[in-house]
């Protein structure tokens, strides 16, 4: 985990994956390994986020989420990051603008589970994001279908890269995405949330 801003050289390909993490979990491990292999990414930098500004309910203290993120992420391509909280964003849009404008000779792009595809056209902003980074989409178990065909996929249809291509993700100017099968996780947050209120009564 890296108190300040991570390092990258020019032209590295990174892929930021926001979320809660609340926890981190090995479905998280996963889609990342599979995100980087399949796009062609350098890095990946997980954005523990302050807060999701859809989720009512807040998330645990930011430090606890991003110590138990640093146990469960060992590979020394992923950098565990506090970026928005340092940027003093909470919506993807102003994170994404800050990280370009932060690292303009890096190419980044927006990695998201499926089930997010699907509220994606309900984030701030959503069609000003798509316009400003490549988009890599990871199946999820129940959601891919739901996925394309969510409001979001079906206004950005023509922009979708074809199955197989998705390793030219990082390359490509956006509005660019690509929705990738992978093995699935069946791994939650909100499952292991569940288990352990479970198992305290
Ligand atoms: N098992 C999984 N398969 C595919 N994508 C996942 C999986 N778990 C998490 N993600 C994706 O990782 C990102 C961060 O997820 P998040 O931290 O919200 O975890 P979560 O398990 O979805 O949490 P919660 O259950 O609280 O909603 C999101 O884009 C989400 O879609
Ligand atoms: O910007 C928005 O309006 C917005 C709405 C919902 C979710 N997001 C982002 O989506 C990412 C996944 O959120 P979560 O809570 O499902 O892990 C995380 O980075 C959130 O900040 C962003």
């Amino acid at each position: 985990m890296r108190a300040g801003l991570p390092l990258a050289l020019p032209g590295m390909r990174i892929g930021l994956l926001g979320g809660s993490f609340d926890p981190a979990h090995e479905g998280h491990v996963h889609i990342t390994e599979q995100a980087m292999r399949r796009f062609r990414l350098d890095r990946v930098w997980w954005l523990v986020s302050p807060g999701n500004p859809l989720k009512p309910r807040g998330p645990a203290p930011l430090e606890e989420r991003l110590r138990i993120a640093a146990d469960v992420m060992r590979n020394p391509r992923v950098e565990i990051t506090a970026i928005e909280a340092r940027l003093g964003t909470r919506m993807t849009a102003d994170t994404i603008a800050g990280v370009q404008s932060l690292y303009p000779f890096v190419r980044f792009v927006w990695l998201m589970g499926a089930d997010n595809m699907v509220q994606f056209d309900r984030w701030d902003r959503w069609s000003q994001i798509a316009a400003s980074v490549p988009i890599g989409v990871i199946a999820r178990p129940g959601w891919r279908m739901p996925a394309r065909f969510s409001r979001a996929a079906r206004g950005l249809w023509r922009y979708r890269l074809p199955e197989g291509q998705e390793f030219r993700l990082a390359d490509c100017a956006p509005p660019a995405w690509a929705l990738i099968n992978v093995p699935m996780s069946n791994m939650s947050s909100t499952a292991i949330r569940a288990r352990k209120a479970g198992a305290r009564t």
